[in-house]
């Protein structure tokens, strides 16, 4: 099994960096400033479960000839429109592509263009951060993959990615639904990277809080709402399974949204909210939570270092 990630940012290098260690052939493709950072410094991860620092193979640009089994896309929603070129070139040379974005927007995109052969639905679970020293700090004890295909045809290199995982202590699931799954991620994660990014809190202090956490309680009936109008197969008591899991976070848990405006980094807002809204408004679904927090998001969308970053 080959494998090419695009995007040696906080994902990308710490899973890949995953793989690795138990000797699976990853190459990394990146651009110019991380090219120099991992030429200068190797892939130095620090992490809850370990730190580990790396030298794998790193390209600029992909070669037509080389051919990899699994493509691993870990770069931001807002860096999408100018990788098709590369992924097209990669399907056409046969490769499956799994996205770890948040969201489900990029979903719809991929599997348009590509099909499901050549594109499964991937979640991730934990928190990670690309710190501008190209340090990767991983914080949490959270480590987790799911990977399924939307024709229910898992390809045969997913079972050699789980068991490579496993032996690294990640916990990796084949899931049988995976757009289902994936929107429940998306519920969960595009209210609370609103109320923490908009409200400047952690989850405890949001839910310590009455009124915001009625405002939260309410924003994510308005997403489910908007879930159920799109005919989304959500499973029974879905709002009282994600507010479940709001309620256990750690209490002084964020947004990675949250994090990223700290720094003045652009975020995902239209990926996330922005593409809530527009469902919102194209199904006539009223979500005055949501359309404000996503109104109040905009301007920080495009971060303060854009021309850096994009
Ligand atoms: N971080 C986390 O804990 C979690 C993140 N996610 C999701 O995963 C996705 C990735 O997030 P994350 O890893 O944090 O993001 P990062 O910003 O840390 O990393 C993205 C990387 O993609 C690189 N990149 C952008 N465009 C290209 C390109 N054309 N070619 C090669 N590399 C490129 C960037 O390069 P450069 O450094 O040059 O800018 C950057 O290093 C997001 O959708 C996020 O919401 C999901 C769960 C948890
Ligand atoms: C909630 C969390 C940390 C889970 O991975 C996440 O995806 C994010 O904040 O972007």
């Amino acid at each position: 099994m080959t494998v090419l990630i695009i995007g040696a940012g906080a994902l990308g290098t710490y899973f890949g960096g995953k793989l690795i260690q138990e000797g699976v052939p990853v190459t990394f493709l990146v651009r110019s400033g991380r090219y120099q950072q991992i030429q200068n410094d190797g892939l130095v991860v620090r992490s809850v479960h370990g730190d580990f620092r790396l030298n794998p193979p790193i390209l600029q640009h992909i070669s037509p000839t080389t051919h990899y089994d699994v493509v691993f896309l870990t770069v931001k929603s807002y860096h999408l429109p100018n990788l098709w070129d590369t992924l097209d070139q990669l399907v056409s040379q046969g490769s499956v592509i799994i996205p770890f974005l948040n969201g489900v927007a990029h979903m719809d995109e991929l599997l348009t263009r590509y099909g499901p052969e050549h594109v499964l639905g991937g979640i991730c679970y934990t928190e990670a951060t690309l710190l501008p020293s190209g340090v990767v700090e991983q914080t949490s004890p959270m480590q987790e993959l799911v990977v399924g295909s939307v024709s229910g045809k898992i390809p045969g290199v997913v079972g050699s990615l789980r068991e490579a995982f496993a032996r690294q202590g990640v916990q990796f699931t084949e899931s049988q639904s995976i757009m289902t799954d994936m929107w429940i991620k998306y519920i969960f994660l595009v209210v609370f990277s609103a109320a923490t990014t908009v409200f400047r809190s952690s989850i405890g202090d949001i839910l310590a809080d009455e009124q915001s956490a009625s405002w939260l309680s309410y924003a994510l009936e308005e997403t489910i709402t908007v879930a159920k109008s799109l005919n989304v197969a959500l499973p029974e008591h879905v709002y009282s399974r994600i507010w479940n899991r709001i309620q256990s976070l750690p209490l002084s848990m964020t947004s990675s949204m949250f994090k990223d405006s700290q720094r003045g980094y652009p975020l995902e807002v239209e990926h996330l909210q922005g593409y809530l809204a527009r469902q919102a408004w194209t199904h006539h679904v009223q979500i005055p939570r949501m359309e404000t927090a996503y109104w109040a998001l905009r301007p920080l969308a495009l971060g303060q270092n854009i021309a850096k970053m994009a």
